[in-house]
């Protein structure tokens, strides 16, 4: 339809998308992840683990992602029944005990989906956090044990035809929840048992802000050899200790992950450089910067299949690039279940996220006098700190002709938002990559972010001079989208894709708001090139899988990082 949709802007026929190949050195790869959609999730990260290794399937690699198989009763429960019982199992020593943990399995696509079983995943509530919200207080236990399990399910589970995915697999290690799995392999595989010296780990950084940092005196819950505890050790500056005695001392996973691992990786380039500066590093900058020459950033990409405007059941009225009708239907409709006014003509704002420090809801809260005052209409949706939801319930009592707060997490709601509304807000303070705003980009839903991480990567600013010729510039916009990897330089001559805002303020925020309703209001013709330019875009997981391809290959072809017995190596 993109081709098609170019080929009438145009008056010349694209070159066609490229065609699939499959990669000419097949690798066996494992993705560990707390979370993996749409078995469980709470964020992106959920996403990323569910989609990215379809696409490196399709690229003829094996890959297995190893999950807990929680059991929480809770609709997601459901989808953990068409897994089966291997009948591997492992035995984790951890936290001073042997523990036996089972292996269930699902395909899907051709991924295998591996689920640790054990008690610790099977209670009431969410996946880190009690129904309250308080943090389960034996996570680092949890998630120790479900690296450790990930490290013997290549070694143990025999997949019927196929055999086990044996010693050489590339493990991708997401967060600080699989963090120990780098640690592991280097300092007991490798070490002693004479095995994965020829496997490669790889973090991946999706939220710096939680490293899983315990005080030091856990460090042998761990089940990490001794000599190794220097990688894990970290010290808080003293402004952070809590008491003239505290020493600040505790162990860091996600910095053990980043010292110890073959390679790492986050989810966007500029973020990439920014955790490497004190803003952006939250304190793990030093040895980030010292592993630069071996971190990178990709992109990531989305499932066009879940997130597909002309084909998505939680919304009634499917549309695509060349015939926005069905969107407009979408947001009258969604205005009706919001209980707004039925209008055309006021630009419906959303938001949809954590209500949490990283996503800027509090600069919402902080701008909405002004923002109210302009003639729009703003709904949110998400769930966090308590005061920021009990503020969209008062701004909802408050501008009850403009404002709906929706507290929750809501999986359709968030799809039905993104085709609805006509610009979504992203005011994050950091993100890394951030997935809502390339889902509504694909849904002509122009963002208005902060310029930052991957916000700044994936959103191009609106460029009001492309008005001149508003149709060249479209046709820029899509010829960029041709060939390898898109091209910047042509797709800044188009209309743009969004807005970023430069600094956390209300002012530079709602300068942004008001010239894009201002736009939305009086020129519809250049909306609609923002448009076409925003979802002719190429957002799906083909670029993005072949780049970490490349850093697969990249680890395979370097000796491993930690491979020396520890007294010969450089210390951190
Ligand atoms: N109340 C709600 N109801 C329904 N759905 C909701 C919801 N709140 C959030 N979501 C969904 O959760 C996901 C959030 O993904 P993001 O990538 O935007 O942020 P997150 O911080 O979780 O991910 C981290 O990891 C990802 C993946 O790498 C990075 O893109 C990102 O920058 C990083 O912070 C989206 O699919 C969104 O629709």
């Amino acid at each position: 339809m993109r081709v098609e949709q170019a080929a009438r802007v145009t008056g010349v026929t694209p070159r066609p998308p490229p065609k699939y190949e499959k990669t000419e050195w097949p690798l066996s790869i494992v993705f560990v992840s707390s979370e993996v959609t749409p078995w469980s999730k709470t964020g992106g990260l959920a996403d990323v683990c569910g989609s990215l290794p379809r696409e490196l399937v399709k690229r003829g690699h094996r890959v297995m992602v190893v999950s807990p198989y929680y059991q929480r009763g809770t609709k997601e429960d459901k989808y953990f029944e068409g897994a089966f019982d291997t009948c591997s199992n492992a035995s984790v020593g951890c936290f001073g005990a042997a523990h036996e943990v089972g292996f269930m399995h699902q395909i899907h696509d051709g991924v295998d989906f591996v689920f640790v079983k054990h008690d610790c995943y099977e209670r009431p509530g969410g996946i880190y956090a009690d129904a309250m919200g308080n943090a389960w207080d034996d996570n680092q236990f949890r998630y120790t044990l479900l690296s450790h399990a990930a490290c013997e399910a290549p070694l143990k589970i025999n997949f019927e035809g196929k055999g086990t995915y044996g010693d050489e697999v590339v493990f991708v290690a997401n967060d600080w929840h699989a963090g120990l799995v780098p640690l592991v392999v280097a300092s007991k595989y490798r070490q002693y048992w004479n095995t994965y010296h020829n496997a490669r780990t790889i973090t991946v950084i999706h939220n710096i802000l939680h490293q899983g940092s315990e005080p030091a005196t856990t460090f042998p819950n761990l089940g990490i050899p001794d000599d190794w505890y220097w990688c894990l050790e970290y010290q808080y500056p003293e402004h952070m200790r809590a008491h003239e005695l505290d020493l600040g001392l505790v162990v860091n996973i996600l910095k053990g992950a980043v010292a110890t691992s073959d390679r790492v990786l986050t989810v966007s380039e500029g973020y990439a450089e920014e955790i490497c500066t004190p803003l952006g590093g939250k304190g793990l900058e030093g040895i980030l910067t010292e592993r630069k020459h071996r971190l990178d950033g990709v992109v990531n990409g989305i499932d066009l299949d879940e997130w597909n405007p002309a084909n998505d059941p939680h919304c009634e009225f499917p549309y695509d690039v060349s015939n926005l009708a069905g969107k407009l239907m979408n947001k009258r409709a969604l205005q009706r279940e919001l209980g707004f006014d039925v209008r055309d003509d006021v630009p419906l704002l959303g938001f949809i996220g954590r209500l949490d420090w990283q996503k800027g809801p509090d600069l919402i809260r902080d701008s909405i006098a002004e923002m109210m005052n302009e003639d729009v209409q703003l709904v949110m949706l998400g769930s966090g700190i308590g005061e920021l939801e009990g503020f969209m319930q008062w701004a909802e009592a408050t501008y009850n002709d403009k404002f709906r707060g929706w507290v929750g997490f809501n999986v359709p709601v968030a799809h039905r938002i993104t085709a609805g509304c006509d610009i979504l807000l992203m005011p994050s303070r950091f993100e890394p990559c951030g997935l809502n705003q390339l889902y509504a980009m694909r849904y002509g839903t122009l963002p208005i972010a902060h310029a930052t991480g991957g916000l700044n990567d994936t959103i191009t600013r609106h460029n009001p001079f492309a008005l001149d010729d508003p149709e060249v510039a479209v046709a820029a916009a899509i010829a960029s989208d041709e060939g390898e990897d898109g091209n910047r330089e042509m797709a800044d001559l188009g209309p743009g894709t969004g807005w970023l805002f430069d600094s956390m303020d209300t002012w530079s925020f709602m300068y942004c708001v008001s010239n894009a309703c201002k736009l939305f209001r009086e020129n519809p013709r250049m909306w609609r090139a923002m448009q076409i330019q925003a979802m002719s875009q190429d957002l799906s997981w083909y670029h993005a899988a072949l780049k970490w391809e490349k850093i697969f290959e990249w680890s395979k072809i370097d000796p491993p990082h930690c491979e020396i017995k520890q007294e010969h190596h450089h210390h951190y």
